[in-house]
């Protein structure tokens, strides 16, 4: 089913709230997930279309050549592989927060640096540049001001332009290593790694700081993620949906759940309310998406998520809140957590 919705530009386009229509509307081809399609941003501004690389803004066939080409370092297999690795980053920052001492910043000692040292060891940033890397990618998933944000991402650009001249030149151990032994030009890598960072940071950030503030609100909540996981932490993936929704729009004029949609009208997808309609343990939740476009690494913040909180709740089986306000961090496009205080 749709519902009509108003767009930053004031075209009148679509939303859906219905599993089944948003499993339609994400799995079929004659949706675009263009951005400068979507009617997103205000009148008279234009949206650019994709860089090359840039393959979350593209349809296919240009999107299914990324696709196939990242596929194969982002299996299952290769995700658990990572799971030692996510328990010693884990590890250490639990050592960092225990020498600090109580209360501490859950968001500042776990949340931002745990993912943020994945993506360094994922893509072979070398050891002497971790702490400039590290502290742009905080600065990017912090809740710093806008200008800081930009430049912290521009500084991350430029890095990662170098770095991907660096694997050419003398490859190591890592997936940019491997991609760069691909077809992909420097340009490509370089954007490639900004997507990795953009759709993999803040995301995985968010997710690690409200899944722990749903552990420690939940009697047992502690006890519950080191007895069981996987299901815990797909049922926090459902609950918090970090990403609410996404958008699309339609190439050529179609029927959707009866209702005739024009070509160009866009349609969001509001992820958060279907998965709240879900009901608790419900398979098929859409926190990661659905269709072409479904997380690339899904199972790499699944691993991310088990391995930290079970680390967490293992480190400090008597965590609880420190304080009686929760810094929300909600906008637009994403929800999460400015700030955690804790104590043990
Ligand atoms: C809990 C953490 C995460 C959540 C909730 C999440 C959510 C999502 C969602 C909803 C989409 C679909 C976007 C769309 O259809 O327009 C997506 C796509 C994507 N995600 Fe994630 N994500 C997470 C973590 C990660 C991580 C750790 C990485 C990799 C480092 C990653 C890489 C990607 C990429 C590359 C895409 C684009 C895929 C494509 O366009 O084919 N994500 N993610």
């Amino acid at each position: 089913m749709l519902t009509p919705m108003s767009y930053p530009d004031g075209h009148e386009g679509w939303q859906t709230s219905d599993h089944a229509t948003a499993r339609a509307v994400l799995a079929d081809p004659r949706f675009s997930a263009r951005p400068e399609l979507m009617h997103l941003a205000p009148a008279g501004v234009d949206m650019q279309p994709a860089e090359p690389g840039a393959f979350l803004d593209m349809d296919a066939p240009e999107h299914t050549r990324y696709r196939r080409l990242l596929m194969g370092k982002f299996t299952v297999r290769r995700m658990r592989l990572l799971t030692e690795m996510v328990e010693r980053i884990a590890a250490e920052n639990l050592d960092a927060m225990e020498a600090a001492g109580p209360p501490v910043d859950l968001v500042e000692a776990f949340a931002r640096p745990v993912p943020a040292q994945m993506i360094c060891e994922m893509l072979g940033v070398s050891y002497d540049d971790r702490a400039h890397f590290q502290h742009h990618a905080e600065v990017v998933t912090g809740s710093g001001d806008g200008n800081a944000v930009a430049e912290s991402f521009a500084a991350l650009q430029d890095f990662l332009r170098e770095l991907v001249k660096a694997k050419r030149a003398k490859p190591t151990d890592d997936m940019l290593s491997d991609l760069a032994g691909t077809e992909l030009t420097d340009e490509e890598l370089t954007n490639i790694g900004v997507v990795l960072l953009g759709a993999g940071l803040d995301t995985t950030a968010n997710m690690l700081s409200l899944g722990a503030l749903t552990l420690l609100e939940e009697p047992g909540g502690l006890a519950a993620v080191r007895a069981d996981p996987e299901s815990t932490v797909e049922e926090l993936l459902r609950v918090h949906t970090v990403t609410p929704f996404v958008v699309r729009s339609a190439l050529e004029e179609l029927e959707v759940g009866g209702q005739l949609v024009r070509a160009g009208d866009a349609i969001t997808v509001q992820l958060g309310k279907i998965n709240q309609d879900l009901g608790r343990n419900a398979k098929g939740h859409l926190a990661f998406g659905h269709g072409a476009h479904q997380c690339l690494g899904q199972q790499l913040a699944r691993v991310q998520l088990r391995a930290a909180l079970v680390a967490l709740a293992a480190r400090f089986p008597g965590l609880r809140l420190a304080g009686d306000e929760v810094m929300r961090r909600d906008d637009v496009y994403m929800r999460g957590l400015g700030e955690l205080r804790v104590a043990w």
